[in-house]
């Protein structure tokens, strides 16, 4: 079930449903959770024929009701129409809105897993949306779309099983974590060790470390620019700027529905995705990809710069690379619903 804290405070409207699988899910890593629950929504119904699926990845911090955090695509009359698809959304695994991860109960101690939860994989969190797949009886996705982390998996997952996805929409993402982004996420792991609460499985237990972690990322999902434009200060001062408040306050707002454990858990995650692992090379697991595809970049991020994005559009079959022009740098993906929604009607019709 959900940690105390996301079941407190997360704000999700929608129906969250829990899909337990009660055996062993063996794990990339060699070690296995004796048992998996994975919390999803599906908004719409699914038709008669079953080909009105549309499957949403959510990326690092999200959950599984995309009409929450994607509110301009995800709902009623928007792109991705509740009353005409079928959408499933799951909570990642390693997260803590009820799917297994850290905050969850380690069945034998009877106490959280805490950082004791074992390394996951993004093709780890792939196996376990397999599973949910096979349990809604879903045969073929009309379209996936996934931003970020949330591109990992759907890219990961058009590879392993190519005839699975009519098209895919993958924005802001690439087909292997570049070592600028570990070094991202290995610096927001240091904050979070250097919290000495973060080991505990106490209520609370590593938020300092997290609201630092934050605040470094935050850097990488904007820019120079975004902070130029928003963050500047025009009066006279030596303290008490804004970039400064704005820094905490981000910090503080993840705390308050995110747990440090699973942050830690997922940054480790993104760093493992490598589609060309096990599959020769990158690109030899791109050519697999069969679905019509749009690859989204934004020209401002620099977090996954949009020539990773170019770099997966040149090596899938059917692929198209589109570029957004926007302020937000990395965060452009959970932002510009415009773009986004013009992309997604060149695949819909
Ligand atoms: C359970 C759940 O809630 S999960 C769903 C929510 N989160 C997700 O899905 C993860 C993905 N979402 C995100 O990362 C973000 O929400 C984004 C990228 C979509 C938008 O980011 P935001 O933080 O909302 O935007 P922005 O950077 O403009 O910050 C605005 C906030 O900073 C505050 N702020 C702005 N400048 C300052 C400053 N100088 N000092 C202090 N606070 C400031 C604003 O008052 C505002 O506060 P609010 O969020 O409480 O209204
Ligand atoms: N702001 C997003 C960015 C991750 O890519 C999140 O917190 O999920």
């Amino acid at each position: 079930m959900p940690s105390v804290k996301s079941e407190a405070q997360s704000t999700q409207k929608s129906k969250v449903e829990l899909f337990n699988f009660d055996q062993e899910f063996g794990l990339e890593s060699g070690s296995s959770l004796p048992e998996l629950k994975i919390a999803y929504t599906t908004h719409g119904k699914l038709n008669a024929a079953k080909n009105n699926v549309v499957w949403v990845f959510h990326a690092l911090t999200a959950n599984a009701d995309p009409t929450e955090w994607w509110p301009d695509i995800v709902g009623k009359n928007k792109v991705i129409n509740t009353d005409e698809h079928f959408i499933v959304c799951a909570n990642i695994l390693g997260s803590c809105y009820g799917t297994t991860g850290p905050d969850s109960i380690e069945p034998v101690s009877g106490e959280k897993y805490g950082l004791d939860f074992p390394l996951i994989t993004i093709k780890d969190i792939v196996r376990a949306h397999e599973l949910l797949r096979q349990h809604l009886g879903i045969i073929k996705i009309k379209l996936g779309i996934g931003g970020s982390m949330g591109g990992h998996q759907l890219l990961e997952w058009a590879i392993d099983s190519p005839s699975l996805f009519e098209n895919i929409y993958l924005i802001a993402t690439n087909a292997h974590h570049s070592a600028w982004g570990i070094a991202f996420n290995s610096a927001q792991r240091l904050a979070l060790e250097a919290d000495p609460t973060l080991a505990y499985k106490y209520e609370g237990a590593g938020e300092k470390g997290l609201k630092a972690a934050r605040a470094i990322a935050m850097l990488s999902y904007r820019n120079q620019n975004t902070y130029r434009k928003t963050q500047s200060d025009f009066e006279d001062k030596i303290d008490g700027f804004k970039a400064d408040s704005y820094q905490a306050y981000q910090g503080e707002k993840l705390v308050r529905r995110f747990s440090p454990q699973a942050y830690w858990t997922l940054s480790k995650a993104m760093d493992s995705h490598n589609v060309g692992r096990g599959r020769k090379s990158v690109r030899n697991a791109l050519t697999k990809v069969k679905a019509n595809t749009i690859v989204a970049g934004i020209k401002s991020d620099i977090l996954f710069p949009f020539a990773e994005q170019r770099f997966i559009a040149k090596n899938i079959k059917n692929a198209r690379f589109e570029l957004i022009d926007s302020l937000y740098g990395h965060d452009g993906f959970l932002i510009e619903s415009e773009k986004i929604k013009n992309h997604l009607l060149k695949l819909l019709k």
